[in-house]
């Protein structure tokens, strides 16, 4: 799959691993969307962006992946003045123990309320041209870890959503594929302040495995979801993400 001329949308792209993703995607010819809720720094981003790849190669736009109505707003938006969505990358996350409510509600339900307005643009069987979606979970959606209960149930969740929906879309012949990338710990502002936000759990952040390893760099995760976009081959696959590089997990067959 060539990016020349797709339109992706990534959620939680002002900074961080999103900020890396929209990058590669303009590198190799797509037009890219940037959605977030941090405004200063999705507006600086766009500037930047600007000056490398010019003007009309992306859009940001305020969006909180908990609203309804921004969601609605932003993918139409996308189509009026792009034409199209063909790349969802739902990647906007927060780890904040103590409000474990918020944390589903961006982590699981943002990436469910998102695919599934994305769907009404993307889906062959309502006249959309098909497309791909990659979620960001993380190691925490294969592997619970101890001081954030919540946040990796959120992970495990959207693991779960994409899996199912892959064989959903497989089955019902929407022309979408879905895939999920599980990083390790990747050196981005969320990483570097992540140990004040375990609430009643921090005093297990000793507990926690802290490996010698280098964290990766955001790019590295990006050029993994590049991989899953470009190869059509790739659907409801699971990839972990390490230094020592990338993973396809398997999972248990004929359970039931
Ligand atoms: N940094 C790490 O070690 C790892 C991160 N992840 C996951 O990667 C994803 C990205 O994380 P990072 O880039 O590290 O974080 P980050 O904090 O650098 O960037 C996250 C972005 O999401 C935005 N955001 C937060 N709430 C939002 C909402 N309601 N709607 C739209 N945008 C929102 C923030 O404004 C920020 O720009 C998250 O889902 C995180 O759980 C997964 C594994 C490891
Ligand atoms: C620890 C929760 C981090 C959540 C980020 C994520 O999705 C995946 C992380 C993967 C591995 C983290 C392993 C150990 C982290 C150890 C310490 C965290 C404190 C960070 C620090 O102070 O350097």
């Amino acid at each position: 799959m060539s990016l020349g001329g797709k339109v992706a949308v990534v959620t939680g792209a002002a900074k961080g691993i999103g900020k890396a993703i929209a990058e590669i995607f303009l590198q190799n010819g797509a037009k890219v969307v940037l959605l977030d809720v941090d405004e200063p720094a999705g507006k600086s981003l766009k500037y930047d962006l600007d000056q490398q790849f010019g003007e009309d190669r992306s859009l940001f736009m305020k969006c909180s992946v908990e609203s309804d109505e921004d969601i609605k707003a932003a993918l139409q938006s996308t189509v009026d003045i792009f034409g199209s969505i063909d790349i969802l990358c739902n990647n906007a996350g927060i780890l904040k123990e103590d409000d474990w409510e918020k944390t589903i509600s961006i982590n699981l339900g943002g990436v469910i309320r998102m695919t599934y307005t994305a769907l009404e643009h993307m889906n062959k069987r309502s006249g959309g041209q098909g497309g791909v979606v990659v979620n960001t979970s993380s190691v925490a959606g294969l592997d619970p870890l101890l001081s954030c209960p919540a946040y990796s149930a959120t992970k495990h969740g959207v693991v779960a959503f994409t899996r199912a929906m892959a064989a959903a879309s497989s089955a019902s012949e929407y022309g979408i594929r879905f895939n999920v990338i599980c990083p390790v710990r990747v050196q981005t502002d969320f990483f570097s302040s992540v140990s004040q936000n375990f609430g009643r759990f921090s005093h297990l952040l000793g507990a926690l495995q802290k490996s010698s390893e280098r964290a990766l760099d955001p790019s590295e995760v990006a050029e993994c979801v590049l991989d899953l976009v470009m190869d059509e081959m790739k659907n409801g696959e699971t990839v972990l993400l390490s230094q020592s590089g990338k993973k396809y997990v398997t999972f248990p067959q004929n359970l039931w």
